[in-house]
């Protein structure tokens, strides 16, 4: 039995941080860190899946605004982030920790279809369970796909590993003297418009009850601290207080 706060967890991983001070792709060294602070996590006992997004190789909505067919750009999206999954498995088996990649598009080659019950079973064997393809549908994002898989695997809360801190009153990268919160409502980011996190997998949550903690990725230790029930990140809830 963990002593952990978490028993089960949804962690979804940025595209874009996995590529370090790079323009594109993965970078070696931050997938082999990150596989390491998994690890770290999966060795207390916690049970962990993963959703990793695709924006450091391609993202559906910027291609369709160059005149690409919105669809098949989102598609290639979805691929991407199953490109982002196998690179994610192979840093983590190489620490010797057995992973399953599921894939919501069917690629049977290089990943198990994604079935719901069959990941579950991998997570109670200990077993490291990424999901690829996000949603499976173009017009969703993989923060949708990390909402939706986290409350169909019954996971304790959804982690939003990702290049900032936490949630803050306007984007942090291009307002220098934005404030973070330690801790807000589902409500507060929708009606403040804050995008962190898309629209669709806020209320996803909010809806469904499901906690998010939305932490900086690239900070060393932050995932076990946010595990271990430390202060760290920005929780989004169902209470109606921000601070
Ligand atoms: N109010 C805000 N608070 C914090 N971050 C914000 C806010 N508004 C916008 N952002 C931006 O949102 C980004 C978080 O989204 P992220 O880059 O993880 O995108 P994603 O679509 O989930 O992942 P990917 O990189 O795979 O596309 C942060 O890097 C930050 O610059
Ligand atoms: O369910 C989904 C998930 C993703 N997409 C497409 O993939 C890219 C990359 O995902 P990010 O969440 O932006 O990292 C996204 O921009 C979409 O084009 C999708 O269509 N459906």
């Amino acid at each position: 039995m963990s002593r952990h706060r978490y028993q089960r967890i949804l962690l979804k991983l940025s595209g874009e941080a996995l590529m370090g001070d790079g323009q594109y792709g993965v970078d070696r060294g931050v997938i082999e860190r990150i596989a390491r602070e998994i690890k770290e996590v999966t060795d207390t006992g916690v049970q962990v899946a993963v959703v990793i997004g695709g924006g450091n190789i391609f993202r559906g909505m910027a291609k369709a605004a160059d005149g690409m067919d919105r669809a098949t750009a989102d598609y290639m999206g979805m691929l991407a982030t199953v490109m982002n999954s196998l690179a994610l498995q192979d840093a983590v088996e190489s620490l010797g920790l057995p992973t399953r990649v599921q894939s919501a598009l069917h690629i049977s080659e290089v990943a198990e279809p994604y079935i719901r019950r069959r990941a579950i079973r991998h997570l109670e064997k200990g077993r490291l369970v990424i999901f690829g393809g996000g949603t499976g549908n173009p017009f969703f994002t993989t923060d949708t796909a990390a909402s939706l898989r986290a409350m169909e695997i019954g996971a304790d809360i959804v982690l939003k590993g990702t290049k900032v801190d936490g949630v803050y009153t306007e984007d942090p990268v291009s307002n220098p003297q934005a404030m973070r919160y330690n801790r807000l409502s589902y409500n507060e980011v929708l009606e403040r418009n804050l995008q962190v996190m898309d629209a669709t997998a806020i209320t996803l949550c909010r809806d469904n009850d499901m906690p998010i903690t939305v932490f900086s990725i690239n900070k060393p230790g932050a995932l076990l601290r946010v595990v271990s029930g430390e202060d760290e990140g920005t929780l989004v809830h169902g209470e109606t207080t921000s601070c």
